[in-house]
């Protein structure tokens, strides 16, 4: 059943052209008057529309939410993404504005990164005699790595250092470069490029930022207190000269501190910059008084007014360790799945719950009880990595990425690891390492990998005929390397049951992208772009929701466990700055401000340390601040 919107909310639902700002409470409808806005502005004809969240389910929400308001032929006129897949497309289309080559991959993984800073020292003898006489060559290439996304998320571009008066920044700044110039030989981008280059092209190029406000009539940005310095200065140079534009948000939810993320660029820059109308929302309608109560005492100045009716439940629970609190927890839910709850007026199934902590490690015990017991879980959107775990589909995910960018050396080479071919390759600047990969002698292959590679070579034969053939592509090689009898001998069953699982996993991926996708449109280097950006995650919402603060942001449930809230734990012991310390406050304020009608907070005394010791754990402040 859908509540009428409130007076308040029907003011924002209703404004038209001009910037506006709606800060409000938890629970008090932020995404409700955002959906209901959009819906409202294609519903008189005022297309297109771009709304900007920070995660993928978000999106996915808020299209779902707008979809069913909206008639059919009405769906094409609102992209709903995150600030990283807008950004993206932007690279990816108008990129070579600013010189960047075509075809652009996403190199995500760690170890691509570090390959590349690899051969960046070793090909260079200035850097290699920088670091060789130094220990633990392997942690500077990291520090080095983590240097240069730093600059990047400040745009700071090496052309800056190099004008620097501090000699070690001029230095730094031939590795940096260097560092680009690799990464654009590979066709490869990094996740800071993403954000980095559409920053670039905006700034640079003032009229591909038009051309897009002028498809865009009106933009959204969701949960805009989790802007940080990077994506606020990529959303101002999108909308220079431009107007309707409007920002949602809530100061105290702001959680993502540690990437850099400030709610001043909300409250202060773009009020600031925009000059737009303000809003707030302080009605709750999501939970019930006393947990509305215990969220103003973690922040007193918050705005936040109960409408529910009733009561509610919030009680604290001491265990005496970590064992018998899953335990007690598993009986209280099997006692609410059976019997109900007296706040709660209908029937409380496993989806109705969730259980949060501050950190996934302090779910495992719980997770491991709740199993034992056959109650279903779910871990929200990081239920499954995207990296492989068998040889033969790590070796098939690298020749994809090759036959997708025949510059791409880095996955050519790990290709020949995997297969530990045994001959050099002669190469030369221009050589295609598709037509490498595609002549490989296999008598140079490892007897043991052959048949993986010929198994594997066939399905890129397949993608080769057709890109849109990913399913026929993982066919054969289930044909060639699971099914096939004679290969009992030469592959063990530990691969085939690794690569059964990696096959499952990589068909999930390819489904969710071509439901995302137009069939005849699809492509592999798109597929793998959004891969890469988490596009095709599927979000399992069944059973019980075992989340940590910052996965449970934006979600809401009848009944919370909130775990673990012991000092150090939740507030994390590495909190000591004023601002980490308040950020602390924040993420419970979010935990708290999740549960509709019952909230309960549980902590154990004791807890086992990894080298089996059991230590004393003291209650979270938290506890107190909130009146137990
Ligand atoms: N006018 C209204 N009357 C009744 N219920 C409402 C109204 N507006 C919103 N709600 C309900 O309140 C709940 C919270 O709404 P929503 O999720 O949009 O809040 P939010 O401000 O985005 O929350 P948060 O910041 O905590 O994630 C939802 O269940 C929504 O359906």
């Amino acid at each position: 059943m859908t509540f009428p919107l409130t007076e308040n909310q029907m003011k924002i639902v209703r404004h038209i052209d001009g910037a506006l700002l709606v800060i409000a409470g938890p629970g008090s409808g932020k995404t409700r008057v955002l959906t209901e806005r959009i819906t409202n502005l294609l519903t008189l004809g005022k297309k297109r529309v771009l709304a900007l969240t920070f995660s993928n389910k978000a999106a996915e929400e808020i299209s779902e939410r707008i979809e069913q308001n909206l008639d059919e032929e009405k769906h094409d006129d609102v992209l709903v993404g995150t600030v990283h897949s807008f950004c993206l497309d932007v690279v990816m289309n108008r990129g070579n504005l600013i010189g960047l080559p075509n075809g652009l991959v996403i190199f995500e993984s760690d170890v691509d990164k570090l390959e590349i800073m690899k051969r960046v020292i070793n090909e260079n003898p200035e850097f290699r005699n920088r670091i060789f006489h130094t220990n633990g060559k392997s942690n500077i290439l990291k520090t080095y790595l983590r240097q240069i996304s730093e600059y990047k998320q400040n745009f700071i571009m090496p052309e800056v250092l190099l004008d620097s008066d501090n000699d070690n920044e001029v230095e730094f700044a031939k590795i940096y470069e260097s560092y680009n110039n690799m990464m654009l030989s590979q066709r490869a981008l990094d996740f800071d490029d993403i954000l980095f280059y559409a920053y670039r092209i905006f700034n640079e190029r003032p009229q591909i930022a038009k051309s897009y406000t002028r498809l865009y009539k009106y933009i959204f940005i969701d949960e805009a207190q989790d802007l940080n310095e990077a994506q606020y200065k990529v959303i101002r140079a999108l909308c220079k000269d431009f107007e309707n534009i409007m920002m949602v948000g809530d100061p105290a939810q702001s959680i993502y501190g540690f990437n850099g993320s400030n709610s001043d660029f909300m409250t202060n820059d773009f009020i600031r910059d925009f000059k737009p109308t303000e809003f707030r929302l302080v009605e709750n309608f999501r939970s019930t008084r006393r947990i509305i109560d215990a969220a103003k005492k973690i922040h007193p100045n918050v705005d936040s007014n109960a409408v529910y009716p009733l009561e509610g439940e919030l009680s604290v629970h001491m265990f005496r360790d970590e064992k018998d609190e899953a335990l007690w927890i598993v009986k209280e839910i099997n006692k609410l799945i059976v019997d109900g709850s007296k706040w709660i007026e209908n029937q409380i199934s496993y989806e109705n719950i969730a259980i949060i902590a501050r950190n996934r490690y302090v779910l495992s015990k719980v997770k491991e009880i709740l199993m034992l017991n056959n109650i279903p879980v779910n871990q929200g959107a990081v239920s499954r990595s995207v990296e492989s775990e068998s040889i033969a589909i790590k070796i098939f995910e690298a020749g994809l990425r090759v036959i997708i960018n025949p510059y791409d050396n880095v996955h050519f080479n790990q290709i020949l690891g995997l297969i530990k071919y045994k001959d050099k390759i002669n190469t030369s600047n221009d050589s295609s390492y598709l037509d490498l990969l595609l002549n490989l002698d296999v008598k140079n292959i490892d007897n043991g990998h052959i048949n993986i590679f010929n198994a594997v070579n066939k399905a890129w034969g397949i993608l080769l005929e057709d890109e849109e053939n990913f399913s026929k592509a993982l066919k054969i090689i289930v044909e060639y390397l699971v099914k096939q009898e004679i290969l009992d001998e030469e592959l063990d069953e530990n691969e085939q049951y690794l690569i059964q699982k990696d096959i499952e996993m990589w068909k999930e991926h390819w489904q969710k992208y071509c439901s995302q996708s137009v069939a005849g449109q699809r492509s592999l280097s798109h597929f793998r772009n959004q891969v890469s950006l988490g596009k095709t995650q599927t979000h399992d919402n069944s059973g019980i929701s075992l989340l940590t603060v910052h996965m449970s942001k934006g979600l809401e449930y009848d009944i919370v466990f909130l775990i673990g809230l012991n000092e150090g734990t939740f507030p994390d012991y590495r909190a000591k700055s004023h601002k980490e310390l308040k950020e602390e406050l924040n993420n419970m304020f979010v935990a708290l401000t999740r549960a509709r009608r019952v909230c309960y907070i549980t902590y154990p005394q004791t807890k086992i340390m990894p080298w089996g010791d059991s230590r004393y754990q003291s209650p979270s402040n938290f506890i107190s601040k909130i009146g137990f």
